[in-house]
């Protein structure tokens, strides 16, 4: 998901200006930042990188992930300003209502926002546009090109996704909502590439009252976080083939593929739920059957398996395949 449409789309429109072209640009010029912002975030310790105090040290990790901070809001406020001054032209409107429904909403909902919030109103656009970009955009790009190595090493699941695929599609079906819900063996795939590489690989709650934990005591403030991985892993929950890839330990749901079954918690748990894991879900599935029914994937000589935590867990010398089209 991004913010902007395919460029494509855009430039089919008539009346697409210069500016939407612009906007295009300056949308890829974001989410590089950001990706750069992510990594830079990512190369510090987890468990020191992230707190409040380590952030306001002036070390060159730090001056360099302020710089590209200021450098994304002022880009995300400058297209918001853009889209806020309207427009006389009637097709520029319709573009802007069906491409930027979502940048709009945000700055709507800026106007309104909760009292609780912090910030001003234009962090609020800044915080929401890259959450966007962090939840709803990695998370699901790096949750494929897992999907496709697992593929690629195991090619008698990938035979069965594929015929399920082919199944589905047969006759030139619409792929809507009844028949994504059919592909169990697709989903069971990436239920258990979600188990593996969980992308999103921390939970993390604050205290908001001083309590006891076990034998601890957990002050105020506290930022505790849940590692996804060891949960997913551990043997005495998933068996002794807990590493191993067998989306089968999915056939009866997500509920019963482990005791306890919160121990199965790729999108979360509890009231901050992933907001989007139906839309992920159904992006996933969509995007495999498209990918299926024309290609077959192998896995390179080049391949080096290397999973690295950069707030997602992401291949880290990169998914060369060997992709070779259906006949
Ligand atoms: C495979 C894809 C995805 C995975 C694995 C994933 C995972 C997660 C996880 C682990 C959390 C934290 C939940 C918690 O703290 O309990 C989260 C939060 C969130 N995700 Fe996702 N996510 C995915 C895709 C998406 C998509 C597509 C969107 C929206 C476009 C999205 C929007 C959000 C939002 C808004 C939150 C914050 C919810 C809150 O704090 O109330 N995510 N996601």
């Amino acid at each position: 998901m991004a913010i902007y449409g395919p460029i494509r789309e855009r430039t089919l429109h008539k009346s697409s200006s210069w500016r939407t072209l612009s906007d295009f640009a300056t949308g890829e010029e974001i989410f590089y930042k950001l990706r750069q912002l992510q990594k830079a975030i990512s190369q510090q310790d987890a468990l020191v990188g992230l707190s409040t105090v380590w952030k306001s040290l002036p070390t060159k990790a730090n001056r360099e992930i302020q710089k590209l901070e200021q450098e994304v809001r002022l880009l995300i406020l400058n297209v918001t300003k853009e889209h806020s001054r309207g427009s006389s032209n009637e097709d520029d409107d319709c573009i802007k209502t069906k491409h930027n429904g979502l940048l709009r909403s945000i700055v709507n909902s800026a106007r309104h926002c909760p009292a609780s919030y912090r910030g001003s109103a234009e962090d609020y656009i800044v915080d929401n546009c890259k959450s966007i970009y962090f939840a709803g955009h990695e998370t699901t790009a790096v949750t494929v090109t897992w999907c496709l190595m697992l593929l690629a090493t195991h090619p008698a699941w990938q035979d069965r996704a594929r015929a399920e695929a082919l199944e589905v599609c047969r006759g030139g079906t619409e792929l809507d909502v009844d028949v994504l819900r059919r592909l169990k063996t697709i989903t069971m795939v990436i239920q258990e590439t979600l188990r593996l590489y969980p992308p999103g690989s921390l939970i993390m709650r604050e205290a908001l009252k001083d309590f006891k934990f076990g034998g601890l005591d957990i002050p105020r403030g506290t930022i505790i976080q849940t590692a996804i991985p060891m949960l997913h892993l551990d043997k005495d929950v998933w068996g002794q083939d807990a590493g191993e890839f067998q989306p089968d330990r999915f056939a009866n749901g997500a509920a019963a593929a482990c005791e306890p079954s919160h121990m199965y918690l790729p999108f979360g748990h509890g009231p901050r739920i992933c907001a989007g894991q139906n839309l992920a879900m159904m992006e996933l599935k969509v995007v495999l059957v498209r990918l299926l029914t024309k290609f077959s994937f192998s896995r390179s000589p080049g391949y080096r398996h290397a999973p690295l935590f950069r707030l997602t867990i992401e291949p880290g010398f990169g998914m060369p395949l060997v992709v070779t089209k259906l006949p």
